[in-house]
């Protein structure tokens, strides 16, 4: 499909949305399976291409890893080759081959692992030849780039002969979702032990678990953006727990003070309109896959706000910031850099009968934009984008319109 067109719908009547399952939550429980070699049962896998993804390839075992634009699904195969002493070849799209890999790459290469990079140092295509004899139990790793280099190698730390102690190094980023690994693995047995900026896993087994997946917060979010910008409108979110393994759901929090009122029910979350108490600041270091949602919602809404922690957001699906600025400024909204990795956004002052918006390969970019229906008529481009996190989101939008 080449663009979705919403046309403008201020308000709605209450709607139920059937949320998807967490890609991240799935991704770790299939690289846990397949390491424990599939005696657990796992329930409510994501319907996202990313967990579609996983599972084809651990199914066909094919020689070469073709991960298209998964990050989760690239760097957790990659350590999960290794340590199973595989010979796989890891490539994705060309925007993955930008995802820089080099931080896991070393780290895997101390332990024992041979890789090679096949075109650019540092960044996919790579071989690897698994892990033959581990060198050391004792690992250094940057925290700053991506959570998921020491996600990847703690779900493999179990399997080593002599366990895994990581040393995170400088500003931890995604903390949650680091967190979320932790405990994932003590679902299925497993303990870590975190202590200042150490990381101990003895070598111990998996033992085998039914693992059900919870909806997706992160999906999540788009709806409660939805109701902040509508001038009136209920949803009920199924599937949410206000307990959670995914960070993510700081979104209530977030949403409490843009007007979103979010009570916890059997079987989800019934969202309202609330007063708005303003969003002066946040920061984004332990959830940056909400910062587009509610960039985009504080621009629509009004709510001038400074967000921080946005630094991992250049090396996503695309560069987010750059995105962000681009398709902002469609509707007179701005993101500017007010200092070093500070950014602010000033809302809309008017908005055009029409706005139409370039999505760049990103999923969030065209989900994040949908709100913007409440107060003009979108036209979203390759909408189809969203099949990696939320295939059936375009459908749900439909319940609303
Ligand atoms: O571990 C995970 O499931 C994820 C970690 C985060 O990435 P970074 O750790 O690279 O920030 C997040 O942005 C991504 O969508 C999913
Ligand atoms: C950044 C994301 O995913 P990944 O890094 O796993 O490609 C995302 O889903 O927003």
């Amino acid at each position: 499909m080449k663009s979705i067109v919403l046309n403008q719908i201020a308000s709605f009547s209450s709607v139920k949305i059937p949320l998807p399952s967490s890609k991240s939550e799935s991704n770790r429980a299939l690289v846990i399976d397949a390491l424990t070699k599939g005696e657990n049962q796992l329930q409510n896998l994501a319907e996202a291409r990313d967990t579609q993804t996983m599972i084809r390839l651990l199914k066909e075992n094919p020689p070469i890893f073709d991960v298209l634009d998964a990050g989760t699904t690239m760097r957790f195969l990659t350590a999960y080759a290794a340590v199973t002493g595989q010979h796989k070849v890891m490539t994705g799209t060309a925007r993955m081959c930008e995802r820089p890999i080099g931080i896991l790459v070393d780290a895997l290469r101390e332990i024992g692992a041979e890789i090679h990079y096949m075109n650019v140092e540092g960044y996919p295509p790579l071989a690897v030849h698994g892990l033959k004899e581990q060198l050391t139990h004792r690992v250094k790793i940057r925290g700053d780039v991506s959570s998921q280099y020491i996600s990847a190698l703690l779900m493999i730390a179990p399997i080593l002969p002599e366990g895994l102690e990581l040393e995170l190094e400088g500003k931890v980023g995604s903390r949650t979702y680091i967190e979320m690994t932790i405990q994932l693995m003590k679902s299925f047995g497993v303990d870590c032990i975190w202590e200042g900026n150490i990381i101990r896993v003895a070598h111990q087994d998996y033992r085998p678990t039914v693992f059900s997946v919870e909806s997706d917060w992160s999906g999540a979010s788009y709806w409660f953006s939805l109701v902040a910008c509508a001038e009136k409108g209920e949803l009920f979110l199924e599937g949410l727990k206000e307990e959670s393994l995914q960070g993510d759901s700081k979104i209530v929090e977030i949403m409490d003070r843009l007007g979103v009122k979010t009570e916890f029910k059997a079987g989800g979350v019934h969202l309202s309109k609330q007063q708005v108490k303003g969003l002066t600041s946040w920061d984004f270091s332990d959830c940056p896959d909400l910062a587009q949602t509610v960039a985009v919602c504080c621009a629509i809404i009004g709510q001038k706000s400074v967000f921080t922690g946005l630094e991992s957001l250049r090396i996503k699906e695309t560069d987010r910031i750059y995105a962000l600025q681009q398709e902002l400024a469609k509707f007179n909204a701005i993101l500017e850099e007010t200092a070093p990795e500070e950014f602010t956004v000033i809302p809309s002052v008017e908005m055009p009968h029409e706005v139409k918006i370039h999505t760049y390969d990103d999923h969030r970019m065209a989900m994040a934009f949908m709100p913007l229906m409440t107060k003009t008529r979108v036209v979203i481009e390759e909408p189809d984008v969203v099949n990696k996190s939320y295939p059936s989101f375009w459908k749900h939008v439909d319940l609303i319109r």
